[in-house]
C-alpha cells in the first residue's frame, strides 16, 4: 500500500535555496508532534505552550545541548490545524543548514520523513478538504499565471467541489425514487416517468457546463507553446525581445545568428505562454545551423501555436512558401515584421487569414499580436468563462463517465426496460460524481493525485 499513512510525519515545507531564502520551515504532523516539539525546543523565560501561539525561542540538540538555530514555534492542536492533527512548526532561518538539521532532529526523535503530498493526503483523509479541493491545493503551487492563480483558489474554496456534491445528491435523489418502487412497488403511486426523465437531463445539462471548464483548465495549468518560425533574418529573435521586453535572443544583421531554441515565458490574457525563438529555416551546409534548422522544425510541430514571421522589406519568398508548405496543418498566425520600412503588400497565401503587422525593432505591433492569439484560441471555445473554477482531465474523464452514464439511463427508460438497470446505471453516475470529490475512492486514484506533490505539502 503506497499511501499506509500512520505515524507522525515530518518535512521540509518551504523550497530549499542554498544560501537563500530568509525563513525555512519544518513541520511535524501526528500524535508525537508536540513531544517532539518539547524534546528540541528552548524558551528562554516563560513560555505558554497552547495552540495557535507562536513561541520565540532555540533549537538544542537534546543529547549535547548544541544549539542548532533561533527559531519561532507554531503549535496548532488538532483539530484546528490543516490535518486535523497535532502540528508543529519550526520557523527557522533560511538556506539549508538549519532547516535539514530540525528536520534531522525531528526524525531522530520519532518523526518520519513525508511522502510527498502526505500532509495534504492526511487533510483529505480527515475530512478538511475534499479531493478538488486538494487539487486546487497543487494547482496554486503551480500556477504560473495570476488567472491560473484564482481559478486554483476558487478550487481550494469548493467552488467546484459543490455544484459537483450538490449534482450526485440530485442523483442519489432520482435512485431513492426508483429503488423505492422496485422494493415496495405496491405501496407507492407509479413512478413518474417525465419527472424522472427532466431531472435527469438537467443533471446532464449541469455536467455539459461543468465540462466545458475542461479547455480553460487546460490552458491555465499547461499553457501555450509558441514557436516563431521563419527563414534567417526577418526578425525572429527581435520579435522575441520585444514581446518579452529582454535582450533574451542575440540580434544581429547577419542570417543564421540564433542557432538553438531560446524559450521565454510570459502571460497573455492570463495564460502562461512559453514562446519558443529558433534557428532560421534555410539549407545549409554548416554543421551547427543545420542542426539548430532541425530543432526548429522540431518547435514548430510541437508548439501549440506557430507565428510564421516573414519581412514586409522582402515581401513572400520562395523559402516562405517553402517553410509555410511545412508548417500549414498547425494553428498559425503570420506575422509581418519590419512594417516600419515598407508597407505590407498580399503576396502571401489568400488561405491565411490570421495576419499580424509588427515592427519588433521598434517594440510595434506587440499588443496586436497578443490580442490575434487570444482570438485565436477563444474561437468558438471557452463558452464556461462564467464559471470560476476550471476542471482538470481527471476531472473530466469521470464528468464523462458520470454524463455517458446518465445517458444510459434515458436509453433504458425509452426502451421501458425494468427498473434494476436503471438503477445499475444510475450508480454508475453517483459513483463517477463521487471519485471526483473523493466521497468513492481508491488507493490508486489518491496515490496518483497526491504523489504529484511535493514534499511538505
Ligand atoms: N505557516 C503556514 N502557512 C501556511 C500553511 C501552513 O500549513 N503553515 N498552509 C498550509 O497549506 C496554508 C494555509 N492553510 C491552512 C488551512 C487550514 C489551517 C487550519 O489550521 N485549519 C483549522 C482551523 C483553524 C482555526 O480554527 O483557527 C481547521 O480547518 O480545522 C491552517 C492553514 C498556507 N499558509
Ligand atoms: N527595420 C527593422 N529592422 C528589424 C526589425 N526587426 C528586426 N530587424 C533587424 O533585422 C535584423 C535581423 O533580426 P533578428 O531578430 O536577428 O532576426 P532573426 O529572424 O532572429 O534572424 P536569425 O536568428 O538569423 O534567423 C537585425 O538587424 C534587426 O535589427 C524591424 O521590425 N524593423
Ligand atoms: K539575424
Ligand atoms: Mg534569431
Amino acid at each position: 500500500m503506497p499511501f499506509a499513512t500512520t505515524g507522525t510525519i515530518a518535512a521540509i515545507a518551504t523550497a530549499i535555496v542554498p544560501q537563500q531564502g530568509s525563513v525555512g520551515i519544518v513541520r511535524a504532523s501526528g500524535s508525537e508532534a508536540l513531544d517532539i516539539a518539547k524534546k528540541l525546543f528552548h524558551a528562554p523565560g516563560k513560555q505558554v505552550w497552547e495552540s495557535h501561539r507562536i513561541l520565540y525561542g532555540y533549537i538544542r540538540h537534546p543529547q549535547t545541548q548544541e544549539l542548532v538555530d533561533e527559531v519561532l514555534l507554531l503549535i496548532m492542536q488538532a483539530p484546528r490545524s490543516y490535518t486535523r492533527e497535532d502540528v508543529v512548526e519550526f520557523h527557522c532561518h533560511g538556506g539549508i543548514m538549519a532547516v535539514q538539521q530540525v528536520l534531522q532532529l525531528c526524525l531522530e526523535a520519532g518523526a518520519r520523513l513525508a511522502q510527498p503530498g502526505e500532509f495534504t493526503l492526511r487533510a483529505f483523509l480527515n475530512g478538511r478538504l475534499d479531493l478538488t479541493q486538494a487539487e486546487g491545493i497543487a494547482d496554486l503551487v503551480g500556477a504560473k499565471s495570476p488567472q491560473a492563480a484564482q481559478t486554483a483558489l476558487a478550487g481550494i474554496t469548493g467552488k467546484l467541489a459543490q455544484p459537483i456534491k450538490k449534482l450526485r445528491a440530485d442523483c442519489l435523489d432520482v435512485l431513492a425514487e426508483i429503488e423505492a418502487r422496485i422494493d415496495f412497488e405496491d405501496d407507492l403511486p407509479p413512478l413518474d416517468y417525465e419527472f424522472i426523465t427532466a431531472e435527469i437531463q438537467k443533471i446532464s445539462l449541469e455536467i455539459n457546463r461543468i465540462l466545458a471548464t475542461a479547455e480553460k483548465g487546460e490552458l491555465l495549468r499547461t499553457g501555450l507553446k509558441v514557436a516563431i518560425v521563419g527563414r534567417p533574418n526577418v526578425g525572429k529573435s527581435s520579435l522575441l525581445n520585444a514581446w518579452s521586453r529582454s535582450d533574451r535572443a542575440i540580434v544581429t544583421d547577419l542570417p543564421g545568428t540564433t542557432r538553438d531554441v531560446v524559450e521565454s515565458q510570459l502571460v497573455v490574457g492570463g495564460i502562461p505562454v512559453q514562446v519558443l525563438d529558433t534557428a532560421g529555416i534555410r539549407e545549409t551546409e554548416d554543421t551547427v545551423e543545420k542542426i539548430g534548422v532541425e530543432r526548429s522544425r522540431k518547435a514548430a510541430e510541437s508548439a501549440d501555436l506557430v507565428l510564421l514571421t516573414i519581412d514586409a522589406s522582402t515581401g513572400w519568398t520562395p523559402l516562405d512558401e517553402e517553410i509555410y508548405i511545412n508548417v500549414k496543418g498547425r494553428p498559425l498566425i503570420l506575422v509581418v515584421n519590419k512594417i516600419d520600412i515598407a508597407s505590407l503588400q498580399q503576396h502571401y497565401p489568400e488561405e491565411i487569414n490570421n495576419v499580424v503587422k509588427t515592427a519588433a525593432a521598434k517594440n510595434q505591433g506587440i499588443d496586436a499580436l497578443e490580442t490575434a492569439i487570444l482570438e485565436k484560441i477563444q474561437s468558438g471555445k471557452i463558452t464556461a468563462a462564467s464559471l470560476d473554477f476550471a476542471i482538470n482531465q481527471r476531472q473530466g474523464a469521470a464528468l464523462t463517465q458520470a454524463k455517458s452514464c446518465l445517458e444510459q439511463v434515458l436509453l433504458t427508460i425509452e426502451q421501458d426496460l425494468p427498473l434494476d438497470f436503471w438503477s445499475i446505471d444510475l450508480r454508475g453516475a453517483i459513483y463517477a460524481l463521487g471519485e471526483i470529490t473523493g466521497e468513492e475512492v481508491t488507493e490508486s486514484v489518491l496515490d496518483k493525485i497526491f504523489s504529484r506533490f511535493c514534499i511538505g505539502k
